[in-house]
């Protein structure tokens, strides 16, 4: 039986009637933000999401469609999580957090596609630039030597091995996961170049170094995204027009009163019951089920009645996560296209590491986005705005000295995110991640971290979100 909710999608009400509760009870209303914590009121749904990022609210967008009556709870005044739309002089946005998008990450761009909400090619005519010992210079775009392309090889049938769903049960996972990937680099007298380009990516994508990853976990992301060509260039081929987080935005829109912000969750009780408390400051909610949709380390601020499992809470408890820091200038236009430069560009020594073009589709500003050293967050704030204009500066010239806005995002000062990427150092796959996405009890994991495709990405946080989703829905 169907029939048609607010929104005019379609929802099927006998998925309702096979949940324990009455409709009327399931209803869901807007909880006030803090009325709650005057008078607590138990709201029921038949699920909780804790967790408004992409991957919390394509959970529960799937769930509300499935005809499930959902509460979204998130801790902060906004949806979105990683994504973060900042607005620039011009009203224009750029992504504080997640920006990029590419065509092997099928599940991002047809929920794009499905939203409305257009790609643009990311800029890449030109010469790369950069500040090395002291000297400007400008390059074409590297193309990887015979010796690096042999050893990305080598990896990727390695990583071939790993299986995707469970990177933990690996042939000799114990082994390949006793080790870093710096470990196994010298193991096999890997040269120059090569280690290279290989830390170069393990930088871009896990903000770490070699030393610092496990060999075990690297393969599982190169599996993941699909070899090193994915990961270097294939995962930044598109910017979403409005920002990254509009895909949250309109997610929640179309939740309309099922999403609570400013609700930190901070218990979790009776996920061994038959339903489970969420007790956050914007009130309590009982549910069914519960699907928490963070990151693992996020999930540590959490109390849980009783206890996780000895292995979740392990994993939890020594899950890494790494900082980062972007900084977006803003020009009257994008000045280094005249000078034949792509907006790519690198020192060795300043604060700033990498500079990408993320000037809008109009033109109408030009836009430097610059991956800025998080030891530079430790500079009082005037200190390091010069710094990093004095290293953009050296890149592009005297006219990068005046930008018209500037604005910087540390995710290391954000609360409720502990980290922007997860670079597991060895030893944690192959002990406890198995209670990685294995539901415990009532409650169900996800947030990208969760998904075996492009984990860690955009695309990975829809992907986890929809398979919690479906994990729930297929409970009698
Ligand atoms: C700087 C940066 C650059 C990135 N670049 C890219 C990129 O170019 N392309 C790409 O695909 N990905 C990129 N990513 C990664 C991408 O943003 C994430 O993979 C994705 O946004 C994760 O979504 P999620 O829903 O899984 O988790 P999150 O977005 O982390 O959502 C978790 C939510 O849980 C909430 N929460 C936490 N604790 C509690 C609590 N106790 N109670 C209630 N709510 C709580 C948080 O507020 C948050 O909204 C980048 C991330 C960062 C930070």
């Amino acid at each position: 039986m169907k029939r048609l909710n607010r929104m005019g999608a379609l929802v099927s009400i006998s998925r309702r009637s096979l949940l324990k509760w009455p409709a009327a009870t399931c209803a869901v209303s807007v909880l006030g933000s803090r009325e709650g914590l005057a008078h607590p009121r138990v709201r029921e749904v038949d699920v909780a999401v804790v967790g408004a990022g992409l991957s919390g609210l394509s959970a529960a967008r799937m769930l509300a469609r499935a005809g499930c009556s959902v509460v979204v709870l998130d801790a902060r005044d906004r949806v979105g999580g990683r994504t973060l739309n900042q607005r620039t002089v011009g009203n224009r946005q750029v992504d504080g957090g997640g920006q990029w998008v590419g065509g092997s990450q099928t599940r991002v761009m047809a929920l794009a596609d499905e939203l409305g909400i257009p790609r643009i090619a990311q800029h890449e005519t030109g010469l790369r630039v950069a500040h090395v010992n002291g000297t400007r210079v400008t390059f074409e775009k590297e193309v990887p030597g015979a010796e690096t392309l042999h050893l990305q090889a080598v990896l990727e049938n390695l990583a071939r091995q790993v299986p995707l769903e469970a990177p933990w049960s690996a042939p000799g996972a114990a082994l390949l996961d006793a080790q870093s990937v710096a470990d196994w680099l010298n193991a096999n007298n890997v040269g120059e170049e090569a280690r290279g380009a290989v830390a170069g990516t393990i930088g871009t994508t896990l903000s770490a170094s070699p030393e610092n990853v496990s060999l075990l976990w690297f393969l599982f992301y190169l599996h993941s995204a699909g070899g090193f060509a994915e990961l270097n260039e294939g995962a930044q081929q598109y910017r979403l027009e409005g920002g990254a987080q509009a895909l949250s935005l309109r997610l929640a829109e179309e939740l309309a009163g099922s999403v609570v912000l400013g609700a930190p969750v901070r218990r979790i009780k009776g996920w061994c019951t038959d339903s489970v408390v969420i007790h956050s400051d914007a009130g309590l909610v009982r549910a069914r089920r519960a699907i928490v949709a963070m990151m693992p380390r996020d999930v540590q601020r959490i109390d849980f009645t009783p206890e996780l499992p000895r292995q979740r809470e392990a994993l939890q408890r020594y899950w890494g996560a790494s900082a980062g820091f972007k900084v977006h200038l803003v020009f009257d236009r994008p000045f280094w296209r005249d000078q034949g430069l792509a907006g790519v560009g690198f020192t060795d020594s300043g604060v700033v590491e990498l500079t990408f073009d993320s000037t809008p589709a109009d033109g109408a500003v030009g836009v430097l986005l610059a991956f800025v050293s998080p030891t530079a967050a430790r500079l009082p704030a005037a200190v390091r705005r010069a710094r990093v204009i004095e290293d953009v500066v050296k890149l592009f010239g005297e006219q990068a000295r005046a930008p018209r806005d500037y604005l910087e995002q540390d995710w290391a000062r954000e609360a409720w995110s502990a980290g922007c990427v997860s670079p597991l150092p060895p030893g944690l796959m192959s002990s406890w991640g198995s209670a990685l996405k294995a539901p415990t009890g009532r409650i169900h994991w996800a947030g990208t971290e969760t998904s075996g495709v492009w984990c860690g990405y955009l695309d990975g946080a829809i992907r986890a979100g929809e398979r919690a989703a479906a994990e729930v829905l297929a409970q009698p």
